[in-house]
């Protein structure tokens, strides 16, 4: 199963998710002008900071939106940068958040995990159901290697909105959801001791995080919200499980590393390089 190799990649590299969130805007002018195109220009970016970081981060996830925006060409883009993810050998996540009926459903689950914008874990917001809005893409869990990372608590401010609503006993929306969605992750396990469907939890809003993560013990994790959002690396700590069972993105931290350093629009890629080292031995220098 698909989390058996994110796991192992855990154990070798550490915890590091960059997150290829590519706005134009953020591609130095020196690099930028090389190309004819904007979604040239941003498919080259990315293959730099793959390049630069392969070989000590876990998995890159590629936020759609940012390719969406600049049409046909943002999309050519971004199946370039999933294909390159692929050929270096590592673990892709699309991040797309769909969700709705099952026969949409299937569709979406036919466009990202098969074709052009094939990627090995895909994100879905569960708020349609669980047969509509995961159950058409369990067989690609089953039979095609895949995964999926379901929103369970996301990190921005908003999600106290409607995810923390109580019930009548007390327990929120966002502890529901992982409660239903345990039962389907147990399964679909991996040797690794965890599911291939795993959970969305941001590492900004933590108060309750030791007795979800009790909930929801066979989730692997993706945890967004770190640097950019405010989260930092002893919010990470109460999600993992022997050192494991969680990667952690980040985005702009990463992209943008280069903003911090002298010079650094001719060494973007260098620079986050380094930030991703710094990342991982963040994280680690918290796990005994
Ligand atoms: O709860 C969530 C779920 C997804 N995201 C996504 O993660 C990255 C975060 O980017 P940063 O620049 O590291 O803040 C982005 O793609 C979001 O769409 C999230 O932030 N929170």
């Amino acid at each position: 199963m698909i989390v058996d190799k994110l796991y192992k990649e855990v154990e070798q590299k550490g915890h590091v998710c960059v997150g290829l969130d590519t706005d134009y805007s953020y591609i130095p002018n020196i690099f930028a002008k090389n190309f004819s195109s904007k979604g040239e220009a941003i498919y080259n970016f990315n293959k730099e900071i793959i390049d630069e970081t392969y070989d000590v981060v876990t998995c890159y996830k590629v936020q759609i939106a940012y390719y969406e925006a600049f049409g046909i060409e943002g999309l050519k883009a971004y199946s370039d940068t999933l294909k390159y993810i692929k050929q270096k050998g590592c673990i892709s996540i699309a991040d797309i958040k769909r969700g709705d009926i099952a026969k949409t459903a299937e569709m979406y689950a036919m466009g990202h995990f098969t074709g052009d914008f094939e990627a090995d874990y895909i994100t879905i917001n569960p708020y349609m159901g669980v047969n509509d809005s995961i159950e058409p893409f369990i067989s690609y869990v089953q039979n095609n290697n895949k995964g999926l990372f379901v929103l369970v608590r996301t990190s921005n401010k908003g999600a106290k909105d409607f995810q923390y609503i109580k019930n009548e006993n007390c327990n929120p929306l966002y502890e529901i959801v992982g409660e239903k969605l345990e039962e389907l992750a147990m399964k679909n396990m991996g040797n690794c001791g965890f599911s291939s469907i795993g959970a969305v939890v941001g590492c900004t809003n933590n108060e309750e995080g030791v007795s979800l993560r009790k909930k929801i013990k066979s989730m692997f994790l993706l945890i967004p919200g770190y640097g950019a959002q405010g989260g930092k690396a002893e919010d990470i700590v109460t999600y993992l499980v022997k050192g494991n069972g969680a990667v952690v993105n980040s985005s702009r931290g990463i992209l943008l590393a280069y903003k911090k350093e002298e010079n650094g629009e001719n060494n973007f890629a260098k620079c986050a390089r380094n930030e991703a080292i710094r990342m991982r031995d963040d994280i680690r220098s918290y796990i005994d």
